[in-house]
């Protein structure tokens, strides 16, 4: 019996990813950079033995069925392969988000299963090839490894395509993300899907693929310089470019609901009356706003007059992933 059990926390791009160059080995089209939150975290431990006759998955102590058993199947195949190891696997996650939410991100739990084989195989992975086995799980997954800032090189190869922490002397200490949950009952495109469709289809899919190129020179210079107003300024800038791109797929689709639009109006005219703080969205509606340490409650405030409390969660900068036990 082999055991392993691992904590990652989930990151939100601001500069996405947002296509795959390659769809088996989870190689993406273009750099994206994230910063890792502190507010939602996923624990996951794994057992192997020889005495289980097939994998089986229990996520929040509900065991999962055959299609969500299957992708993660699927990723202990990649690392009962590194590990030489054919033994069938228990793997129990935990996801520590708001109920509320539905915000179960696939980065921290991908990237929490990858750190549970890690242990549980004795892999001894640098935490560079960390993150090259978490993006086969998924691609945003990869980006978890790291807390605070963090870039993930596209590469051009399985062995080139990985994470890395981004210089920036803890000045991700100084901001905050406000996420806006917009509870929506329709089943959105998965991210996985949607932009699958949008490059196979979407008319403004290379246009988006110059402009990411160029947005994410800005951001690691915003970074640099702690510049707070040009890191907000493509952060929502490249945001909205990427979501361009979905209402020209075929056939065409968005993430944006009525409750995503009045959150995205809403921080464009705290904007105006002077709050330095921007949004940015991902594959659901929900709007996370990002602002400084210093500014975080009074807009905290000044969102309540429009949405629910329990419908706004605050988060910092969060560390990267963590063995358990
Ligand atoms: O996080 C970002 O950079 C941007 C997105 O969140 C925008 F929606 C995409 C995340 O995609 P992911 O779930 O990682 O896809 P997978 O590789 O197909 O599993």
């Amino acid at each position: 019996m082999h055991n392993g059990k691992a904590r990652a926390f989930t990151n939100i791009a601001l500069i996405k990813y947002w296509g795959k160059k390659d769809q088996q080995l989870i190689l993406p089209m273009n750099n994206s950079l994230s910063l890792t939150l502190d507010a939602f975290y996923t624990e996951t431990s794994v057992s192997f033995s020889k005495d289980y006759s097939h994998d089986t998955f229990y996520l929040d102590d509900q065991l999962q069925n055959e299609k969500a058993t299957q992708k993660i199947s699927h990723f202990l195949d990649l690392a009962r392969k590194q590990a030489g190891v054919f033994e069938h696997a228990i793997v129990r996650s935990q996801n520590f988000v708001p109920t509320a939410a539905g915000l179960a991100s696939s980065a921290s739990g991908l990237a929490a299963l990858a750190g549970a084989c890690n242990v549980a195989l004795g892999l001894n992975l640098t935490t560079k090839n960390l993150s090259r086995l978490a993006r086969r799980g998924s691609g945003s997954a990869c980006r978890s490894v790291y807390g605070g800032f963090v870039e993930w090189e596209k590469g051009n190869s399985d062995q080139t395509s990985y994470a890395s922490p981004v210089a920036s002397h803890h000045w991700e200490d100084d901001l905050a993300m406000i996420f806006i949950l917009i509870n929506d009952k329709t089943k959105d495109v998965s991210s996985r899907n949607g932009m699958q469709r949008t490059v196979d289809t979407s008319l403004y899919y290379n246009d988006w693929l110059k402009a990411a190129n160029i947005d994410i020179e800005k951001a690691r210079t915003a970074i640099a310089n702690q510049d707070f107003q040009a890191l907000g300024e493509v952060t929502e800038a490249n945001c909205l470019k990427m979501h361009a791109t979905t209402l020209a797929a075929n056939p065409p689709f968005t993430y944006w609901t009525p409750d995503s639009l009045k959150a995205m109006n809403k921080v464009q005219a705290m904007r105006q009356a002077g709050q330095n703080c921007y949004f940015t969205m991902d594959a659901g509606p929900n709007v996370k706003i990002l602002c400084q340490k210093k500014d975080s409650e009074t807009i905290y405030r000044e969102l309540q007059k429009d949405f629910p409390s329990h419908q706004l969660i605050m988060a910092h900068a969060g560390k990267g992933i963590e063995t358990l036990e």
